[in-house]
């Protein structure tokens, strides 16, 4: 927590315990057929733009998605740290599942739309078994001193990051790259989005 305050972004290794790594893959690997392409833009305004990004998604509810109940928990145990010790003021969050297909990239961009500015958190958690380097997929970070940071998107490792202020890419993947990607939000928005109960 005091990483993040201080360096807008963490980086945290093997965050994801083996159980919730297997539930996670598990039911990436169930659901693959029913990923759609990704656009960008807020909800009603969204575009399809394979050329600034390539990935595939599927955004998960809740209520729905029971299988990934641990996976809740750990987003409510980190918003729940995020208010006690930041004072966020967080209250609800937006998931979904990421395949960037062999090519995949998300050129730089940061992750509030023009129109929202309620993700205040970003929150990504990498499920790739065996990255290896050479594969590529980095989450290229941009800091403020003018430098980047290459993060390999490694199985458990998590990487959190201020949404509004930390600009970002994601490097042509040379194999398929798999990973959970959500915002933790200042306010609820009114699709894919979930209030604490
Ligand atoms: O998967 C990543 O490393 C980053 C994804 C991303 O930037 C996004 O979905 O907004
Ligand atoms: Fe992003």
């Amino acid at each position: 927590m005091d990483e993040l305050a201080l360096n807008d972004y963490v980086i945290i290794d093997d965050f994801l315990r083996e159980d919730r790594l297997n539930v996670l893959q598990a039911f990436f690997k169930e659901h693959l057929e029913a990923f759609t392409k990704a656009g960008i833009g807020a909800l009603n305004d969204q575009m399809i733009r394979s050329d600034i990004r390539g990935d595939f998604t599927y955004w998960l509810d809740r209520k729905r998605d029971t299988p990934l109940d641990s996976i809740w928990s750990l987003i409510d145990e980190t918003i729940h740290i995020y208010n006690r010790y930041c004072y966020l003021g967080l209250s609800g969050y937006e998931f979904h599942l990421a395949h960037y297909p062999t090519g995949g990239h998300y050129d730089k961009h940061l992750d509030q739309f023009n129109n929202r500015n309620n993700r205040t958190i970003s929150m990504i958690f990498y499920l790739n078994k065996n990255w290896q380097k050479g594969d590529g997929g980095e989450l290229e970070i941009y800091q403020e001193d003018g430098s980047t940071l290459l993060v390999e998107p490694l199985e458990a490792r998590c990487v959190m990051f201020k949404s509004a202020v930390v600009p970002h890419a994601v490097l042509a993947s040379n194999k398929p790259r798999y990973s959970l990607t959500g915002w933790l939000l200042q306010q609820p928005s009114k699709l894919g989005q979930f209030s604490l109960t």
